[in-house]
């Protein structure tokens, strides 16, 4: 295993062309605030920062989406989830956008948004890279929470704990307004999936992952070999030929790091590990993606500040900052 920084990116034709959506949703979960986030980043210096230090080639429309004009008229609970068929409309168009960029062979920079938003960056990317490279997309999923619940399962109906299943394929629904959007081209295997940071994770969920021989990392796994380690063998699962989609959900780190988030658990990553992930992903070359989920500044108002800082160093450390 090399860790030699790659300067020329494996699976982008340049190493500099990123394309930025920034998705402020909160519809798959019931906390507001967390659709403020892209503006929080934003306003943090992200963009400026990939410009300017980062020397970036940012296409982003100055957007945040918000898809009020999504919003339908009427949205029932369906197989106990809830907003339906907002998420799926929303995870729909986002989906487009992260095709669109990862065709142009840029790197696509999601920032949401909650993790229901992954349905849309994850499909998008996958159905780009079967089309421009002939490969299947990797997927690195850090978080405390595996989001691997189906419909059925899934304890509290909302769609930021389901995405996983949706995008393997394990769960699939018929009509197009709740995610029957999602065709074979969208698809991830579960073996190409990997989950870093884990701890809190639902009794059915711990069932997928076995039935599905899902490669998973849990926090004990990094106590016990350390996050070197951990990221050698996550890369190693994954292979040097493959392209890689990062979807990093902030509350895969502690608390004391990353306080306002929907769903936190105490027990998580450092900030340094957080970083060192992302680095060690830089460092492969072949990231065609990256996703930054879960930051939500109207909790903990006064750990906001400390939680979009660590929002912008992950997302600058997945974007070669820190490689020589
Ligand atoms: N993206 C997240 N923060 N997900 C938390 C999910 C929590 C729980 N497992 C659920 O399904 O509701
Ligand atoms: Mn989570
Ligand atoms: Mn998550």
């Amino acid at each position: 295993m090399t860790h030699a920084p790659s300067k020329q990116p494996k699976f982008l034709p340049t190493h500099n062309e990123l394309g930025v959506v920034a998705v402020g949703f909160s519809g798959g979960q019931p906390k507001p605030g967390v659709d403020a986030a892209p503006m929080a980043l934003i306003q943090a210096g992200l963009i400026q920062q990939l410009r300017e230090d980062l020397e970036y080639n940012v296409s982003y429309d100055g957007e945040v989406h918000n898809f009020s004009e999504m919003l339908p008229e009427d949205d029932p609970d369906y197989r106990g989830m809830k907003r339906p068929k907002f998420c799926s409309a929303v995870t729909r168009e986002v989906s487009e956008q992260v095709y669109k960029y990862s065709m142009q062979g840029k790197l696509v920079l999601t920032l949401g948004g909650d993790h229901s938003i992954a349905i849309g960056t994850i499909s998008g990317s996958a159905r780009a890279v079967r089309e421009r490279l002939g490969r299947e997309l990797a997927v690195i999923w850090v978080d405390a929470h595996a989001d691997i619940n189906t419909p059925e399962s899934s304890e509290s109906g909302n769609i930021h704990g389901m995405p996983v299943s949706f995008l393997t394929g394990l769960a699939k629904d018929e009509h197009e307004e709740t995610f029957g959007w999602l065709k074979e081209h969208h698809l991830l295997s579960p073996k190409k999936l990997v989950y870093i940071g884990l701890r809190d994770i639902d009794k059915g969920e711990k069932k997928i992952l076995r039935e599905l021989g899902i490669k998973v990392f849990t926090m004990h796994d990094i106590d016990r070999h350390g996050i070197g380690k951990v990221m050698d063998m996550a890369v190693g699962w994954i292979g040097s030929d493959t392209p890689i989609h990062l979807s990093f959900d902030v509350d895969a780190l502690d608390p004391l790091w990353a306080p306002s988030t929907g769903t936190p658990v105490r027990g998580g990553l450092t900030l340094r590990e957080g970083d060192f992930i992302c680095e060690c992903l830089a460092e492969t070359g072949s990231l065609v993606a990256v996703d930054l989920v879960e930051v939500n500044p109207s909790l903990e108002e006064h750990g906001a500040s400390e939680t979009v800082r660590t929002g912008v160093s992950l997302v600058r450390c997945a974007l070669g900052d820190t490689l020589l």
